[in-house]
């Protein structure tokens, strides 16, 4: 499904990233189409997060396009930004404020008002049962609970596209639930996602258009049931990434 006027959500052409020698994303073109969950898969090191930093305007590429709703990351930085909520791959966080604090100079520095950041500050720490007030500073979060005020975060401008680096890596069940229904219905309401993971039950469950990447190359992508093909996403992506042999046991333990 596209939008009204046919403009992708995402549409990343020909991006290129070298680290040293080493060639990381390779010359790479996607299209995410408006009001999809898009999965992006791969094992670890495949360059999900380099294709999705390029993408957001987190990591200059060495060559190639990205545009949200038809517009340029790099050279209109401001209104791709407007448009986009990311949750990047390791999210540094302001240490010494409380999330309360967070959302509310992001969401000002955003060009949100006042009462309407106060609305979705405190809506956002209910669905992510996050600590209002002064309870706790960021510095004394867990793992899970950085995951969900990122998302906060990510959210909390209302963006038309959601970027989320492993939204639920370290995330606790009861709010994975709910992260997958605040997805769900972000879609719902004319949304457009695009998340990585190697967790492909949850994409299976969440997305309707998957991408699978290795060695910095796109090996297939389209609607999940194309690129399943009668196969579950495991056993499909188990042979596009060419992984046939047994794991390798430790011999010593
Ligand atoms: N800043 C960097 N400097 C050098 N090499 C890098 C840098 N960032 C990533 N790489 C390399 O680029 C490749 C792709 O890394 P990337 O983090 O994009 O993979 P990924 O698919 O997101 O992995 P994971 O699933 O483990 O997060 C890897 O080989 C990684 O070592």
């Amino acid at each position: 499904m596209t939008s009204a006027t046919g403009v992708p959500a995402l549409e990343i052409d020909a991006l290129r990233k070298v680290f040293g020698d080493h060639v990381a994303v390779d010359h790479v073109a996607l299209t995410v189409p408006a009001g999809s969950c898009f999965g992006m898969v791969g094992v670890n090191g495949a360059g999900k997060t380099t294709l999705l930093s390029m993408a957001t305007g987190l990591l200059r590429p060495d060559a190639g396009t990205a545009r949200v709703f038809g517009v340029d990351v790099w050279t209109d930085a401001p209104r791709a930004t407007a448009l986009l909520g990311v949750l990047p791959d390791g999210l540094g966080m302001p240490e010494r404020l409380t999330g309360e604090e967070v959302l509310t100079y992001l969401g000002l520095l955003r060009g949100l008002t006042e009462p309407v950041v106060r609305e979705r500050r405190g809506e956002l720490l209910d669905a992510l049962e996050l600590p209002h007030g002064r309870e706790r500073l960021v510095a004394e979060y867990s793992t899970g609970m950085r995951k969900k005020l990122g998302l906060a975060v990510a959210l909390l401008h209302g963006p038309r596209l959601l970027v989320l680096d492993e939204p639920l890596e370290a995330v606790d069940p009861v709010s994975a639930r709910t992260i997958r229904r605040i997805l769900a219905d972000f879609v719902a309401g004319g949304g457009s996602v695009v998340i990585s993971s190697h967790v492909m039950a949850l994409v299976e469950q969440i997305c309707d258009h998957v991408a699978v990447v290795d060695e910095g190359r796109l090996l297939v992508a389209g609607p999940l049931d194309e690129v399943r093909a009668g196969a579950s996403l495991e056993e499909r992506f188990t042979s596009l990434v060419g992984l046939t042999a047994e794991p390798v046991g430790l011999s010593w333990l």
